[in-house]
């Protein structure tokens, strides 16, 4: 199995993690706090209260496991191409390969992903929506002191299905839409690079950032559900399932409640998966 797909993964991931983590933490802090009048406002008082870093905050563990999740994702799509096409990702190109195919193999990559990113992404969720001040003699202390002890609290108290709350609801949000990642970014690079060449890099920048929007647009609604799974059960549980969770969601907030923080996603995705998808490129192009 070619593995030079799963480094790549990996080190694209990283580098869009760490460009698009300032977005990350103004849409988590729009979506948890109401000190905040918009994003502008939000960037303007992290920056005025806690300096540059404050925009960095919370960032060493996606870090450490965005190595699984994005090898994870880019390692089995491609896997999974050259089972269905027989073509390497060099012959990629000459031959490309259907719409249909691409679509299920970023399906299959998106479902694979979401099963290892599950507890990561609870755990950061569970931290991202701490708002007691950092540590001061006296002040009330968090419930998780950080990421290692907010696992093992889960760990300890739910047992290993702790780890997995929400991730139903991150599976269903993740197959589909890392199906329209893959066809988006395949269809415009095509759209815009002569037939049997690679796509230039300002091609795969564009192709990667407008991959990113797609996806997290269509992928908004199961975001906004699978964080409110996440944070179920932390004193009671509210939700019955994911429908029950949506149902009740809507009824309360209405139907723009699927909504919720689509425009930071959105401003985050295109940097993010524009580098992500150029380096992941180069690298496989550098090892070819
Ligand atoms: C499928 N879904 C839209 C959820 C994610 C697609 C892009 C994933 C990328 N690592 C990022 O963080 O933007």
């Amino acid at each position: 199995m070619p593995v030079e797909e799963f480094v790549a993964g990996w080190i694209s991931g990283a580098l869009g993690l760490v460009l698009g983590h300032p977005f990350d933490t103004v849409k988590v802090r729009l979506q948890t706090q109401t000190t905040y009048r918009g994003i502008v406002d939000c960037m303007v008082k992290i920056y005025r209260h806690e300096s540059l870093l404050g925009f960095f905050k919370g960032m060493s563990f996606p870090i450490a496991s965005i190595a699984v999740v994005n090898s994870v994702l880019f390692g089995v799509y491609s896997n999974t191409l050259l089972v269905l096409t027989a073509t390497s990702h060099q012959e990629r190109r000459a031959q490309p390969p259907s719409y249909t195919h691409i679509f299920l193999a970023g399906c299959t990559g998106g479902f694979l992903q979401a099963y290892c990113l599950a507890p990561f992404d609870l755990i950061k969720v569970r931290l991202q929506n701490q708002t007691e001040p950092m540590a001061q003699p006296g002040s009330p202390q968090p419930q998780y002191r950080g990421p290692v002890h907010c696992a093992a609290s889960i760990f300890r108290e739910e047992g290993y299905r702790g780890l997995f709350r929400g991730a139903w609801a991150l599976m269903l949000r993740d197959t589909p839409t890392m199906g329209i990642y893959f066809i988006t970014y395949e269809g415009l690079c095509r759209q815009y690079t002569p037939e049997g060449q690679n796509p230039s890099s300002a091609t795969v920048l564009v192709a990667g950032g407008f991959a990113g929007i797609a996806s997290w647009v269509a992928a908004t609604p199961l975001d906004v559900i699978k964080s409110r799974m996440q944070m179920d059960g932390l004193r009671r549980r509210v939700y019955q399932g994911v429908l029950d969770c949506m149902v009740s969601s809507v009824r309360q907030e209405g139907l723009g409640v699927f909504f919720r923080g689509v425009t930071i996603n959105s401003a985050r995705a295109f940097p993010v998966n524009a580098v992500t998808f150029l380096s992941y490129e180069y690298l496989l192009r550098w090892w070819g």
